[in-house]
């Protein structure tokens, strides 16, 4: 697009600008714009709902489209078959509601109706992706209010329960988003004849959440939330909580649960503040009450194994204790989050089986909604930012090729050939070197485990990888450059985020809690290594897996801004989020391709009767002089290249019957177009089956050729075989063959008596000779295997390279 000589005086253009992005300009006369992009010339009041509409389109074009819908409160548009949505940081009833969903036009409703419309066809996925705080889970939510209403409230209630449940357990406030899910989401819904059953499958949470200082789980404000000083929001929320556990038939478990996070939320109190004092023993004891433990055994865990410190204050203080307590209490907390609830949270989603009767009910299939955690880069990026960030890599990676594969399957069912580009291979390569380094990880651990070592060794070998290398390793901490941007990982502490199992003490301790909630999975005497990198990448693959044989639409989730405000686009962060989430491939394969797309009935509806669909949109095209390379007609839509839409769209819109003599000129230059075109391809035809004649003659002489070559080739060898196997006969036992004997006869009856047995002998050594010097010829077939002796003292002697000589004695 930034081709120069093609800037005329009065072109419209975007030029690169640090504040806005890309500001409006007009090309001058021979003015040199290398890096300008071509602005659309005018963009309806509302936008376009599609960018693909655009005429030009570039990123510069879709950038200020998305922004002029933002401003008018339409924060969805679509890019083919991608909607792209802008987190208002606002409500917008306007948005939404039963009305809405009878709608056409950019929304998650119109993406979850498709697909359940789909969903006959094969099993769907809807994968919502974007940044963290771009509103995935919002949107993730507005999907399961349509796919509620829709199947007339046969959606089972439970499955909100258990979403509200898992929110408490997995979300916390985050500097990029109050609501912030620590953990990813994989909806399913099978839907049978009669029936309906649900599943929630979880990914990796972050437990390093748990933390003394900081923001945690919403689940701690919640079970804190009837206490002064915490504001009223979150006893709301507790309520909520209460009534989720309550309609998931989890009533028994609200108590010791709210009691377990108590008890938590007062060891991690006392870490932050350091060393405990005297007065705050009672506050520990309250809190070993709430764990169900006694008090005793929570003096220091990992002073020594078994053997407890007297129940003094001095047990709680300082050093090894707090570490103790802070390990216990994030158990405590994992063992809530995975160990203790999520099983019969995902069992009571899972059976919740329900009678269909409703419109859902005609055809079976699955509907699976997922909502990751978006791309992150804090200011200590840690194992788990590594791990958040290698889900959307590979997340990413999966769109663009599902892109490309999509529009090639259109074309296909179109009947259009076209080059549509290479899939991306630069996220693969990000991906592989991310794998050496999560393997060195977990063979660090290992050793760690093994030896006590580890730490070392994996400085040492994440030096030696190559995104370490590449981008210039520092000590403790390395960079990665990610389709989102360029993000640095410390490397302290990742063995110990990688192993997933507690303290064997800790463990133990949580084991005799009398909460049923807190026991931890029992261990083997040999604490074993748990690999969270590991199980996280295998559970990744395996969606990877499931989503690759399923059908996917895209959602992609954008923040306006990092404030997190209503008010305002920052059209460069905007920019930055369009290109790393690979929107601008979507328009680039547009581009390749012809993405202004008209369906042959609209075309046909134009034009005065008498025209088929096909044959009336080539009329059409030529009636309009489209250079025949800007345009093509599929099965069911003709497609169109982006600089000719206005022109089409000007002609459907208008009411107006066509100019008949136009049309009739058209036809017949269509109709000479395509006699044309049968006749090449006539031509063609009987071209490739000239060839194919030919080439079958041949093919039958090459046979024939062949067939005597190796007649030739056995004969020759059986001749040579049959000589060689004479001459050896020979020379073992030198028998004279007939032939030689009658020379001997001659001989004998030509010569004096006397001379006879001279002659004879000469002979005789001659025609050895001659045989040796047969068999000393170099034969393939046969190789004596010894040196023999022959009469007439000559020595037959074996030599490298399958030769005879013959040797004097
Ligand atoms: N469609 C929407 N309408 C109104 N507000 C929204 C919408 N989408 C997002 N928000 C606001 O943005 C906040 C963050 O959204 P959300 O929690 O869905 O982000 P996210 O992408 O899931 O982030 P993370 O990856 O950190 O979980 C919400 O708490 C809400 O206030």
């Amino acid at each position: 697009m930034a081709a120069r000589q093609r800037w005329s005086p009065g072109d419209a253009v975007w030029l690169p600008d640090k504040e806005l992005a890309f500001r409006a300009c007009v090309a001058g006369d021979g003015q040199e714009l290398p890096a300008a992009l071509r602005r659309e010339p005018r963009f309806p009041a509302a936008g376009y709902a599609d960018a693909v509409e655009l005429r030009w389109a570039n990123e510069a074009n879709l950038l200020e489209n998305l922004c002029l819908r933002y401003r008018q409160g339409q924060i969805y548009t679509n890019v083919s078959h991608v909607l792209l949505a802008i987190n208002p940081h606002r409500q917008l009833p306007h948005l939404y509601g039963e009305s809405m969903m009878k709608q056409a036009g950019p929304h998650p409703y119109t993406v979850a109706a498709l697909a359940l419309r789909r969903r006959r066809q094969g099993p769907q996925a809807i994968v919502v992706s974007g940044e963290s705080g771009a509103g995935k889970t919002e949107t993730a939510k507005i999907i399961m209010r349509y796919l509620e209403v829709t199947s007339q409230k046969e959606l089972p209630e439970k499955l909100t329960a258990v979403s509200r449940v898992l929110e408490s357990l997995g979300h916390a406030e985050t500097r990029q988003n109050p609501n912030s899910s620590r953990f990813g989401k994989y909806l399913t819904m099978r839907i049978g004849r009669h029936s309906i059953s649900t599943q929630v499958t979880t990914y990796m949470l972050e437990a390093s959440r748990v933390i003394a200082g900081g923001r945690n789980f919403h689940i701690f404000y919640e079970a804190l939330g009837a206490e002064p000083g915490l504001g009223p929001a979150w006893a709301a929320r507790r309520k909520e909580l209460e009534a989720a556990l309550e309609a998931l038939g989890l009533q028994a478990l609200t108590t010791p649960l709210l009691r377990a996070v108590a008890g938590i939320w007062r060891i991690l109190q006392h870490l932050r503040e350091g060393e405990i004092e005297e007065d705050e023993v009672s506050e520990m004891a309250s809190a070993c009450q709430l764990l169900g433990l006694s008090f005793q055994s929570l003096q220091d865990p990992t002073s020594q194994s078994g053997e407890f410190a007297p129940p003094a204050p001095a047990g709680w203080c300082g050093g090894p204790g707090a570490a103790a307590r802070g390990e216990a209490a994030g158990s405590a907390a994992a063992g809530l989050g995975g160990g203790g609830l999520q099983p019969p949270l995902s069992r009571r989603g899972a059976a919740d089986v329900r009678q269909l009767g409703g419109p859902w009910s005609r055809g079976g299939g699955e509907l699976g909604i997922l909502d990751m955690y978006g791309f992150e880069d804090l200011q200590n990026n840690q194992l788990e930012q590594l791990l958040i960030n290698y889900t959307n890599e590979r997340l990413q990676l999966f769109f663009c090729d599902q892109l490309l594969v999509k529009e090639q399957q259109l074309c296909l069912s179109e009947g259009l050939k076209l080059d549509l580009g290479e899939r991306e291979t630069s996220g693969r390569q990000v991906l592989d070197n991310l794998d050496i380094v999560l393997n060195v990880l977990d063979d660090c651990s290992m050793q760690r485990l093994r030896s006590g070592g580890g730490g070392e060794a994996l400085e040492l070998l994440l030096r030696r990888t190559g995104e370490a290398r590449r981008r210039g390793h520092v000590a403790g901490r390395f960079a990665v450059r990610h389709y989102a941007g360029e993000v640095t990982y410390l490397t302290s502490g990742w063995l110990d985020a990688n192993d997933s199992q507690p303290l064997p003490e800790v463990a133990e301790l949580l084991q005799t809690s009398s909460n049923d909630l807190l026991h931890l999975e029992r261990q083997t005497s040999k604490r074993p290594c748990q690999s969270v990198n590991k199980r996280h990448r295998s559970d990744l693959e395996a969606l990877m897996k499931k989503l690759s044989a399923m059908g996917v639409h895209f959602i992609r989730c954008f923040r306006p801004n990092k404030e997190q405000s209503a008010d305002f686009v920052d059209r460069g962060f905007l920019l930055q989020q369009l290109r790393g989430c690979g929107v601008h491939q979507v328009l680039q394969v547009m581009q390749r391709g012809f993405p202004h797309r008209v369906s042959l009935q609209q075309v046909a509806a134009r034009l005065p009767g008498g025209f088929s669909e096909r044959v009336g949109a080539e009329v059409l095209m030529v009636a309009l002089q489209v250079p025949r390379s800007d345009w093509r007609v599929g099965v069911t839509q003709l497609f169109l290249k982006a600089a000719h839409r206005d022109a089409l769209e000007a002609l459907l819109a208008d009411d107006r019957p066509l100019d008949p003599a136009l049309l009739q000129e058209a036809a017949r230059r269509s109709r000479r177009l395509r006699w044309r075109r049968a006749f090449h391809a006539l031509s063609l035809v009987r071209f490739l089956s000239r060839g194919a004649a030919q080439r079958a003659r041949s093919a039958a002489l090459r046979r024939k050729l062949r067939a005597a070559l190796l007649a030739a080739f056995f004969l020759c060898a059986a001749r040579r075989a049959a000589r060689a196997r004479r001459l050896a006969a020979k020379a073992d036992g030198l028998q004279v063959p007939a032939p030689a004997s009658a020379v001997l006869g001659t001989i004998r009856s030509e010569t004096p008596e006397d001379q006879t047995g001279t002659l004879l002998e000469q002979a005789k050594s001659e025609k050895a000779e001659r045989a040796l010097r047969e068999l000393a010829r170099p034969c393939k077939r046969r190789r004596p295997s010894k040196a023999v002796s022959v009469e007439g003292g000559v020595l037959l002697e074996m030599l490298p390279k399958r030769r005879l000589c013959l040797v004097e004695p």
